[in-house]
């Protein structure tokens, strides 16, 4: 089920929250929104699941305007806000069990232990969530708007706070939840490689508006004229420096040399190392990171170190 976001404005008093962001969430996709702090990404979220209303703009989900039909909209929309809590004596279960009925889903028993299978909370389903740190808190959210097998999933920042472990959990969850369903994930973070491990596509926001839009490999290959040509020497490391050292900056990061080079020298460099096959035992041709095109999208703010992890 695809999204469309046209021209969405959105102010609070003073402060400008959304600018008029437009761009478009294929169906089935994982789709990352990246933005700094107060970049509007939350906003955007609320005014998807309509909890909130645009000033103006229009947004559409699998082609019903959420202004219009936003029941109909809520029932296709699974969304884990950024802060949620749930009632500390509870069990995992019970928590589940709450928003089944709800929802009033009919196969109720066996859909909470599927989705406390897939998010790893069947041994820990009876215990008070009161004991559950906080990736199991967040993963337990997760359970529960997965509960009615939305089409769509609206997470927002569902990483924030969590140490290393319950970030590559969770990470492995929505993998999955990319693999087995059919469902469009809309992700929201401002931690880069995140997006980049997760999500096809992205939009990029910085105060309210909108810097960038699309496939993350097509926003890489325009964000870079440059690229990175990786190669591993074989024995005679020497004669491979002497080959490009020319050809742009040469470093040297453990067993490979790296040459950070202009697109178009690249097609020469990597030309000169097929030749000399009998000195590498290979080499890649690296695309720029999403940083690139993230420190590109965005307009250089005041005492610019700040932003992005
Ligand atoms: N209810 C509100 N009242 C007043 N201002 C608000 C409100 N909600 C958001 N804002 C302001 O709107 C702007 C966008 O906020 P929003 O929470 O959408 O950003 P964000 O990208 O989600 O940020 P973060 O990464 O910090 O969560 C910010 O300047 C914020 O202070």
């Amino acid at each position: 089920m695809n999204i469309t976001i046209t021209d969405v404005r959105k102010r609070y008093g003073d402060v400008v929250a959304l600018d008029g962001p437009s761009f478009e969430v294929p169906a089935g996709s994982t789709f990352g929104v990246l933005g700094t702090n107060g970049a509007g990404k939350t906003t955007l979220f609320k005014l998807l699941v309509g909890h909130d209303s645009p000033d103006a703009g229009r947004i559409e989900v699998g082609g019903l305007d959420v202004e219009t039909a936003g029941h109909r909209v809520r029932e296709r929309v699974g969304y884990l806000p950024e802060h949620s809590g749930f009632p500390p004596s509870m069990t995992g279960r019970e928590v589940l069990a709450v928003h089944a009925r709800i929802r009033g889903l009919a196969d109720r028993h066996e859909r909470i232990d599927e989705c406390l299978a897939l998010v790893g909370l069947t041994d820990a389903a009876d215990r008070a969530v009161s004991g559950y740190s906080n990736g199991m808190a967040r993963r337990l959210g997760l359970a529960s708007v997965l509960l009615s097998r939305p089409p769509v999933l609206v997470l927002d920042e569902p990483t924030a706070g969590l140490d290393p472990r319950g970030v590559a959990t969770f990470h492995r969850i929505v993998e999955r939840i990319d693999r087995e369903t059919d469902a469009t994930v809309v992700i929201s973070s401002h931690v880069l490689s995140e997006i980049e491990r997760l999500c096809e596509e992205v939009a990029v926001l910085q105060d309210g508006r909108l810097r960038a839009a699309g496939p993350i490999d097509e926003l890489r290959r325009a964000a870079g004229d440059r690229v990175t040509v990786v190669c591993r020497p074989a024995d005679d490391r020497a004669a491979v420096l002497e080959v490009v050292r020319d050809c742009g900056e040469v470093t040297e990061p453990g067993e490979t040399i790296e040459i950070d080079c202009d697109r178009a020298d690249a097609f020469d460099l990597v030309a000169a190392l097929g030749e000399r096959r009998d000195l590498v035992e290979g080499f890649e041709v690296r695309e720029p990171g999403l940083e690139a095109v993230f420190h590109d999208a965005l307009e250089p703010a005041d005492g610019d170190e700040e932003v992005m992890a």
